[in-house]
């Protein structure tokens, strides 16, 4: 067994993770532990886990990605892996909630911006507080560079379902396909009615697979410049989830190349969270929670 005895159940916006401190590198999980650990039914329920740990301690890091996470200042690092057992390069909901853990655990200061290292570079976290309409323990994320593809070169698909949808691509340091659905291009159902239990069905085929995102304009309101969206998501290695925090920055990205408007509020079925763009950064806002401490047996 390579997990500690005890564990947190945590969330952000409603996407869950278990969690835990690994001070010492002792405790890399297997896939299988993580599976079941991930398990709803079987084991405590998430979608995706998440060690808490030193950068030298994560056994699949390459030499350029430690050195980079050194340089950025980061002293803790986010070893996120699927509910499925894979690796992710990152997890922006996951970001916030091992901030708020790191600073329960007395590793992360609570008034101070945290450098958190991830398999996608250094990444940033400034707590907020409370700020509405955001929620409780708000951060707000630098989640840096960004690269977006052609505007809608992929076929979206779910099976099971007419019509189909045009994406594009976005490199979060995870990968990530959007579908605005409910424009010019789109046949499939409104974003309410999408069934994301089925895994959508990409083309051409993305080799590294994806994570897809379903997104309506609801306003925009150019006084402020500011629109206001809707998104779900189906999370490569994991499935529908309540929220995905890279999903939301690929979203502002390509609601930004389509409308021109750089400040999104999306709402997704945890909550609502706020994306904010520009040319070389873009910045995740938005709430977490710790649930309990569960000791396993
Ligand atoms: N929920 C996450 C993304 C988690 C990783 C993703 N499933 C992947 O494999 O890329 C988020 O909040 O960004």
């Amino acid at each position: 067994m390579s997990l500690p005895q005890r564990v947190t159940k945590t969330h952000a916006t409603g996407n869950d993770f278990v969690v835990y401190l690994d001070k010492s590198g002792k405790f890399e999980p297997t896939a299988d532990e993580v599976r079941f650990l991930c398990d709803r039914h079987f084991g405590i329920g998430g979608d995706g886990l998440i060690r808490l740990t030193r950068p030298d301690f994560v056994s699949d890091l390459s030499d350029d990605q430690l050195s980079d996470v050194l340089a950025g200042g980061a002293k803790w690092f986010m070893d996120y892996r699927n509910a499925d057992g894979s690796l992710a390069e990152m997890c922006g909901n996951g970001t916030r909630a091992i901030t708020l853990f790191a600073q329960r655990e007395g590793v992360a200061d609570s008034t101070e911006p945290f450098r958190l290292g991830t398999r996608a570079g250094v990444k940033i976290l400034t707590p907020r507080g409370n700020m509405r309409p955001y929620g409780a323990n708000v951060f707000q994320v630098e989640m840096g560079e960004w690269k977006i593809g052609e505007t809608d070169a992929y076929e979206v698909t779910i099976p099971g379902t007419e019509g189909s949808a045009r994406g594009t691509f976005v490199d979060m340091g995870n990968p990530h396909v959007v579908a605005v659905i409910e424009d010019a291009f789109a046949s499939l159902p409104v974003v309410e009615s999408l069934d994301l239990v089925t895994k959508p069905v990409v083309a051409p085929v993305i080799e590294s697979d994806q994570n897809v995102e379903f997104v309506r304009v609801d306003d925009i309101d150019q006084s402020t410049g500011v629109g206001e969206a809707t998104m779900r998501v189906n999370e490569r290695g994991c499935g529908e989830t309540l929220s995905c925090g890279t999903g939301l920055c690929a979203t502002g990205i390509v609601l930004r190349a389509k409308t021109g408007i750089s400040h999104w509020d999306i709402t997704v079925r945890g909550g609502t969270l706020r994306v904010d763009v520009t040319d070389s950064d873009v910045k995740l806002t938005g709430a977490a929670t710790l649930v309990a401490d569960i000791d396993l047996l």
